[in-house]
Formats: structure tokens, sequence, C-alpha cells
């Protein structure tokens, strides 16, 4: 079964359309990447499985719930099933480590403390920081608070992960580290995680399937190795980071000499 699926999404701001008739699916285990270029409508895929916004046509199915369809309620317990980890998941730098991770547990379970100290150790572990529990964010590099903040996001056993440019300024080591720890503890968990990246290279090495967002539609998708022999001049733009192309580096603008009065 599919823990997410997007059945001909489409979604504007008032006139604006962001995407257009979008489909893709994620069943459970799978690690999907989605890319594009900038204003291509990734954070607006994102927000729309959280269910901040909701699509004019068709329907985000997460875990069998059109999330849609959901009212206050049912949104606030859909949430739950969601991990999300945000280029700047800030901490909340006035709590330790184990705290941070003990505060989705403290905020939305009725569990005895001995139990979130099991819980928030056994997260802390899984991301190799049960050492570091003790230690204030500021403490941190930044890859020890993206990996603690990983460590959180996965406290209440979310059944769909979702990364919002999750490799960010990071250095090349941790980055290798975080892209091999959304892997595994995708496969630990059996979850469904989705990528939103501009990292090909980390990307293609850990996810099992990529979908290329243009304008607001799905113009190629395809496994690591389907990718990688793709001709397609999207795929091609993006794997060699090329700055023009079908991606264009200019926003569309009226004529420059007309604008300059010339
Ligand atoms: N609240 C809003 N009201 C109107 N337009 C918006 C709003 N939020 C985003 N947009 C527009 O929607 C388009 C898609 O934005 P979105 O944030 O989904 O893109 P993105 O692919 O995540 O881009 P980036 O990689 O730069 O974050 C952009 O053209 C943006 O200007």
């Amino acid at each position: 079964m599919n823990l997410l699926e997007f059945q001909n999404v489409s979604f504007a701001y008032g006139e604006n359309a962001i995407l257009r008739d979008v489909s893709l699916s994620i069943s459970r285990g799978q690690v999907v990447a989605i890319m594009g270029g900038s204003g291509s409508g990734k954070t607006t895929l994102l927000k729309l499985i959280g269910g901040q916004l909701q699509a004019q046509q068709g329907a985000v199915w997460l875990d069998g719930e059109n999330v849609g369809a959901l009212n206050e309620s049912g949104l606030y317990a859909m949430r739950r099933k969601l991990g999300m980890l945000f280029q700047f998941g800030a901490l909340f730098t006035d709590l330790s480590v184990f705290d941070n991770v003990a505060f989705p547990l403290r905020e939305r379970t009725q569990l005895p403390e001995s139990m979130i100290r099991d819980l928030v150790l056994m997260k802390l572990e899984a991301v190799g920081l049960r050492g570091a529990a003790q230690q204030m964010p500021h403490e941190l590099s930044g890859g020890m608070a993206r990996r603690v903040a990983l460590a959180r996001a996965i406290a209440l056993d979310p059944a769909v992960m979702l990364y919002d440019e999750p490799f960010t300024g990071l250095d090349p080591i941790s980055l290798a580290t975080v892209g091999k720890l959304i892997r595994e503890l995708n496969d630990a968990l059996g979850t469904a995680s989705i990528v939103v990246t501009h990292d090909v290279a980390e990307s293609l090495a850990i996810v099992d399937y990529i979908y290329f967002l243009a304008e607001g539609v799905i113009v190629a998708q395809g496994t690591p190795d389907e990718v990688r022999a793709s001709t397609h001049p999207y795929v091609q733009q993006f794997i060699n980071a090329r700055p023009d192309g079908p991606l264009p580096f200019h926003k569309p603008a009226p004529i420059y000499a007309e604008q300059l009065g010339l």
C-alpha cells in the first residue's frame, strides 16, 4: 500500500498556478527525492502533505486518509504520523539535547517519565548521539544539531518523514552522515521518506526514486540508475549543475531595453 499518494493534484495561489496535475506515490520503506529549481513548487508540495495548504484539484492521501478532507482535529491527529526535518529545523536553544528530543513525547503522549527517558535514549542512540544527551544546542556542531533534530523528528515513530533540504550548510562528512542516517532510519523504522533537495550526488546515493519538478509539473522521474543514464535536458541540467538550460537562469521579465527606456 502507498503511504503517501498525490492524485492529479493542482494548487494555485490566486491566479498563480504552482502545481499542475501532479501525481506521485511512495510506499512503505521507500526513500524518494523531489528535485527542482527554486520556485518549482517543492515547499508547496510539502505543505500540501502537512495540510497547511489544500489542493484545489485532486487529492493527497497519507496513510489512507485524504489530507484535504480532514477537519482541524483530524489534521492534528494526522500530523502525529508525520516527522519533519527542515533545513533550519531549529532546536529549542534553552533546552538540553535530551529535553529537545523528549519535547514531542511530553507534548503528545501521556507516557511516564521513565519510559520517555528510555525512548529519548533510544532515539539519540539511533543518531549516534546518546553521549550528547546533557549538552546544550550551542555546544553542538551544525552536523550534530541536525542529527539531534532528526532524533526529535522520529521521536513519535512517524509513518512518513519529510526532509526539506536536509543537507544544506553541512560539511561533506556531516552531509554523508545525515544521508546515511536518513536511509538507515527509514529502513529500521519502516517509514516512507520524502527528501526535497538540490543535492544530486548525495540523493542518488541514498534514494530509491527521484521526481524532477519544473514549473509545477513532474517533467522526469526514475531510479538513480535511470536518472544517471537519462538524456532528458532537465535531468542533465541538474546532474551537471548547469546554471542555464531548460530551467532558465533568468526569470521571465519585460524586454530589458524597453524597461530601461532605450
Ligand atoms: N504565500 C504565497 N503566496 C503567493 N505565492 C507564493 C506563496 N508562497 C510561495 N509562492 C510562490 O509559489 C511558487 C513556488 O514556491 P515554493 O516555495 O513551493 O517553491 P520551492 O520549489 O520550494 O522553491 P525554493 O527551492 O526556492 O524554496 C514561487 O513562485 C513562490 O513565489
